[in-house]
């Protein structure tokens, strides 16, 4: 038996980039984590050391911030360059490019918002993720922990019931969830996107997941899922699908009765886990059933 080198990528994770666009009073930062995996021919440097085709993870770190001096734009259009540019080296035959965003809003004392001083928003992120491999590149987008509630407009009942079954069926509950998503872009929307048709996007399809979360009366926080997703594919057809995970944050009814209390659904323990976890892709119908392998890379179902 001989033993052989499997698949492998290399890179710098997590650069961490604060780009401040300065060109008037009125400043605007982009914060960004990018990550850099280069695929290509590696087993030279695997098996004897042999560096010669290795863009240090040094290099990949500076080339993430030189081209952030020219402008960061979206984070989709930010990663194809760093893409493009690094499928320019022979011996690279494709990678992975992700940035996760950090929202910041302007600290506002009345009116506009000041023009220099942010504060950081929740836990939110905006993601992108390219993908290039031998069929081309592929653009993710998403954003993770878009932390939502809404405080009626939810039941669950009609589940089996068995021996270890205690969960009471209930006609209004707290729906409480941590949205994340990836979609994925055709092609014909990437070959001609900019930074503008990347936020203007990004932007619509997170308030439709929000409106549909808010909207749907909710038998099932899988019925949720489904419709969220659903609304994003009828709202855009370049979209060609599109992954939701979904802890449900239980919120339970504490017993007041104690002390000598009734509680109609005012007064809750927030759970933080165990949680449920519902994870749905919602795809077209038609469309090829083989898993486009731009999911492989992301680790883990969304
Ligand atoms: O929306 C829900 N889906 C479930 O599958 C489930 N299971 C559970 O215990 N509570 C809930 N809620």
């Amino acid at each position: 038996m001989s033993i052989v080198l499997g698949p492998n990528q290399y890179g710098k994770a997590e650069v961490r980039l604060v780009r401040v666009d300065r060109d008037t009073a009125r400043h605007r930062i982009t914060d960004l984590s990018v990550t850099s995996q280069l695929r290509g021919d590696f087993r030279a440097t695997h098996e004897s050391g042999d560096n010669a085709g290795v863009i240090a993870t040094d290099t990949q770190k500076n080339t993430v911030n030189a081209f952030a001096r020219d402008g960061v734009g979206s984070p989709e259009t930010f990663l194809l360059r760093l893409a493009r540019h690094f499928l320019q080296s022979p011996q690279i035959t494709g990678g992975r490019w992700l940035a996760e965003q950090y929202g910041w809003e302007r600290i506002t004392a009345g009116g506009e918002g000041h023009d220099h001083a942010f504060v950081r928003g929740a836990a939110e992120r905006r993601t992108a993720l390219v993908h290039a491999d031998d069929a081309g590149l592929t653009v993710l987008a998403g954003l993770r922990d878009v932390t939502v509630l809404k405080s009626t407009g939810s039941e669950f009942s009609g589940f089996p019931r068995d021996r270890y079954t205690t969960l009471p069926e209930v006609d209004d509950r707290i729906l409480a969830t941590d949205v994340s998503a990836w979609w994925r872009y055709e092609p014909s929307f990437t070959e001609t996107a900019g930074p503008a048709e990347y936020d203007e996007r990004y932007g619509a399809v997170r308030s439709i997941l929000l409106e549909t979360f808010a909207d749907l009366h909710s038998l099932a926080l899988q019925q949720t899922v489904y419709a969220m997703g659903k609304a994003v594919l009828e709202a855009f057809d370049d979209i060609a699908e599109i992954r939701l995970s979904c802890p449900n944050n239980h919120h339970f009814l504490v017993d007041l009765e104690p002390f000598g209390l009734d509680n109609p659904g005012e007064v809750f323990f927030a759970a933080d886990r165990p949680y449920g976890l519902i994870e749905a892709a919602v795809q077209r119908s038609g469309a090829p059933t083989a898993e486009h392998p731009v999911w492989s890379t992301i680790g883990g179902f969304v």
